[in-house]
Formats: structure tokens, C-alpha cells, sequence
């Protein structure tokens, strides 16, 4: 018998519609179900408007369903009030964006400590340190922001992203703002992550080449699930499936 991993994430049957009482409501997913399994990597992607933003902030607890069910590390999240979903947000939910967010006055280290002291609890220097030191930057634990390249100021992200332990990292075009080079070391990392750490992780992307690192490609198209890809994903397939999918839109 095989052993399926379990989803870390559930969206099921999940619909948002947006607007409604002043302008026309728009449809942002329609009737959604995806599953996560845990220790994989997915990306998301779709033509623009196809609703991945909305589905990432759905299933991160950013944004409510207008209908459905999303499930966060074995957590209904429509049954937390905002006290609750933010608590799990802070603790088993990592977000990595595009622009990397990170508090320019605080060195690498104090921003990757970060989210421990906003859910005050007592700094732990060695943790930050080690993070740091998983995404290869233990030597620039004292350098501000300013001071370091574009794909070093986004692994300290991913290392703040990733102090609290969380069930899933969602990334936002984590690799937007890089250049190719830049972009590789950055999905390597996160490649690295899934597969020595077991990390889940979910990554919106508009880049092929991006996609081609993860196990599986996830495809939206006006909102609903246009169809999946998974194995040994490859750049160019990748392209023509999603060319594909933009003539038809
Ligand atoms: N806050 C909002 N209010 C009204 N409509 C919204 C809102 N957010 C998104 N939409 C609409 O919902 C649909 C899906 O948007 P979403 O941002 O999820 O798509 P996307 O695939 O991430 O797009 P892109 O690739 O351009 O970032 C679009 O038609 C968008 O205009």
C-alpha cells in the first residue's frame, strides 16, 4: 500500500465573489477544490485575472471564502473568529512576496527574529542565526537590507518566513523582483526546503521556469481549476500548456 501524504491545505467547493451591493460582483474562484500534500511543492499559475492571488489569500486565511471550505494544518478556518485566524496565520502559515518586505532599520538577523517577538515570545538569537544559516547567509546576520543583493535581502525573507516552523510556506512571485541567476538560487533554496526539510510549499508564479522546480503545477483559468501538471515538470511544456490556456480566455 502506498502512503499518501496528507494535504496540509484543503480548499473545498471555495467560491469569492467580490463586490456586489455598488458595482457589478465579480467571480474570483468559482467552486475551487485543490489539496496541498505535505513535503510538496505546487505552483499556481493562470492567465491575469484567473484568480491566483485570491486563491493564495483564501487559502493562507488573508481573505474569507464567500462560499466553501479551507483547511490549514487539520484547521477549519471558518470557524476561527480574526483573533484566532490571526493567531494561526502567525503560527503555521510563512509568506514570502515579491517585494521582499523586509524592515529596512533592523539587520538580517532581528528581521528574521522577527515574528517571534510579535508573538512575544523572548528572542532567541541562535534560532534566527540558524535560519539564517540554512538559507546561507550565517555570515550576514549583522548587514541591513540596504546592504545586501536583491537574492540575499529574499532568503532572509524565507528565513523569517520559516522561524515559526510553519505548515506551509505560500509564495507571492517570489522571484519578480530577480534576475535569472538571482531567481535560481532563490528557487533552489526552495526546492532544498521541500525536499530535506519536508517543507510544504505553495508559489504563485507567472515564470515557467519558476514552475519547472516544483512537483506540480496547479492551472486557473476564470476562476476555476483548468487542469494540473505533475512529475518531472519541464519549462516549455509548461509555456505551451499556459499559452494554451491564454488563447482560450
Ligand atoms: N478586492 C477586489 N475587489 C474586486 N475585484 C477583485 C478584488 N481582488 C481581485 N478582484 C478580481 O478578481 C479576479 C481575480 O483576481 P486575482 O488577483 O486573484 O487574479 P490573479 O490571477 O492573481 O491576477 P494577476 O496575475 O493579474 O495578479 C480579477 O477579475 C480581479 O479583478
Amino acid at each position: 500500500m502506498t502512503n499518501t501524504p496528507r494535504d496540509v491545505v484543503e480548499l473545498w467547493s471555495v467560491t469569492k465573489v467580490y463586490g456586489g451591493a455598488g458595482g457589478s460582483p465579480v467571480t474570483a474562484l468559482d467552486n475551487v477544490t485543490a489539496g496541498f500534500p505535505e513535503g510538496t511543492f505546487t505552483a499556481v499559475m493562470g492567465p491575469s485575472g484567473s484568480g491566483k492571488s485570491t486563491l493564495m489569500h483564501c487559502a493562507a486565511g488573508l481573505d474569507r471564502p464567500t462560499d466553501g471550505k479551507v483547511i490549514v494544518a487539520g484547521t477549519d478556518l471558518g470557524g476561527l473568529d480574526e483573533t484566532a485566524l490571526t493567531l494561526l496565520r502567525r503560527e503555521r502559515v510563512g509568506f514570502v512576496f515579491q517585494a521582499f518586505n523586509l524592515v529596512s532599520a533592523l539587520t538580517a538577523e532581528q528581521n528574521v527574529a522577527l515574528p517571534l517577538r510579535l508573538a512575544g515570545r523572548r528572542p532567541e538569537p541562535a534560532r534566527a542565526r540558524a535560519a539564517l544559516a540554512e538559507v546561507g547567509l550565517a555570515e550576514r546576520a549583522g548587514h541591513r537590507p540596504s546592504e545586501l543583493s536583491g537574492g540575499q535581502q529574499q532568503r532572509v525573507a524565507i528565513a523569517r518566513a520559516l522561524i515559526t516552523r510553519p505548515a506551509v510556506l505560500f509564495a507571492d512571485e517570489p522571484t519578480g523582483a530577480l534576475d535569472s541567476r538571482t531567481s535560481r538560487e532563490v528557487l533552489g533554496l526552495l526546492r532544498r526546503l521541500v525536499d530535506e526539510h519536508r517543507q510544504t510549499v505553495v508559489m504563485v508564479t507567472h515564470d515557467p521556469v519558476a514552475a519547472a522546480y516544483a512537483d506540480r503545477l496547479l492551472l486557473l483559468a476564470d476562476g476555476r481549476v483548468a487542469g494540473e501538471m505533475s512529475g518531472d515538470l519541464d519549462a516549455e511544456a509548461i509555456a505551451a500548456r499556459l499559452a494554451h490556456l491564454e488563447d482560450a480566455c
